[in-house]
């Protein structure tokens, strides 16, 4: 995302009376230990409201109680829902949701939106979107993950379908190899975000608090 500078101008949001819902979608690459950073960052934008989706493998990598927003998991779903008359928590999280930043994308969850296929809260978020409203995704993964060519393929479709890639970038990996593979950093994700705050569409209201 090109104009992404710290002094570019974020619409005030607050000053006109709306808040910008970002849903901060995380899954299982150790990239999402920068969870915390990422949601406090988001904070920081004026306007920005921020809940985050995670994956069950996601959770091995950062603590919960260093994000300072409501991180929904798989199980509140089926908290949520117990008879046919409750909410459907996915279906409420598309409509809560202005946009959506997967952040890390790790390369099991890539296949699964490139398949369609959707078995956990945040894969049924994304087999819902609405396409006409933003959704950002930060692949990270192993090196070797990445050079493979289903990578590349998997990353077309999801373009395909209208969302957009905040590349990842070369750094020395936990796992000791240097290569491609790292999650942008977070200030250039929170540079995308702000690319995209504008007046939110009007929305059906939304059951989730
Ligand atoms: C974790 C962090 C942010 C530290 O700088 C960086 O290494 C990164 O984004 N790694 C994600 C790639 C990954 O999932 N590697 C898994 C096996 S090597």
């Amino acid at each position: 995302p090109i104009g992404c500078t710290s002094v570019s101008p974020a619409l005030n949001l607050s000053s006109a009376g709306f808040t910008f819902r970002v849903l901060v979608g995380v899954t299982g690459s150790v990239a999402a230990l920068k969870l915390p950073l990422l949601v406090s960052q988001l904070l920081e934008i004026p306007g920005v409201d921020v809940r985050v989706v995670t994956t069950d493998h996601a959770s091995h990598f950062y603590n919960v109680p260093e994000v300072p927003v409501r991180v929904y998991t798989d199980r509140d779903e089926w908290e949520m829902w117990k008879t046919r008359s409750d909410p459907v928590l996915h279906i409420e999280l598309r409509r809560w949701a202005d946009l959506l930043v997967i952040a890390p994308l790790d390369a099991n969850t890539l296949g699964k939106i490139a398949s369609g296929i959707c078995d956990n809260l945040l894969t049924c978020i994304i087999r819902a979107w609405d396409t006409s409203r933003p959704l950002l995704f930060c692949p990270a993964m192993n090196t070797a993950m990445w050079q493979h060519p289903i990578t590349a393929q998997q990353v077309a479709t999801l373009q395909g379908f209208g969302y957009v890639e905040i590349p990842c970038i070369s750094k020395k990996l936990v796992c000791g190899d240097e290569g491609k593979g790292a999650m942008a950093e977070v200030s250039t994700i929170v540079c995308a975000v702000k690319q995209y705050l504008q007046r939110p569409a009007e929305k059906t209201a939304a059951q989730v608090d």
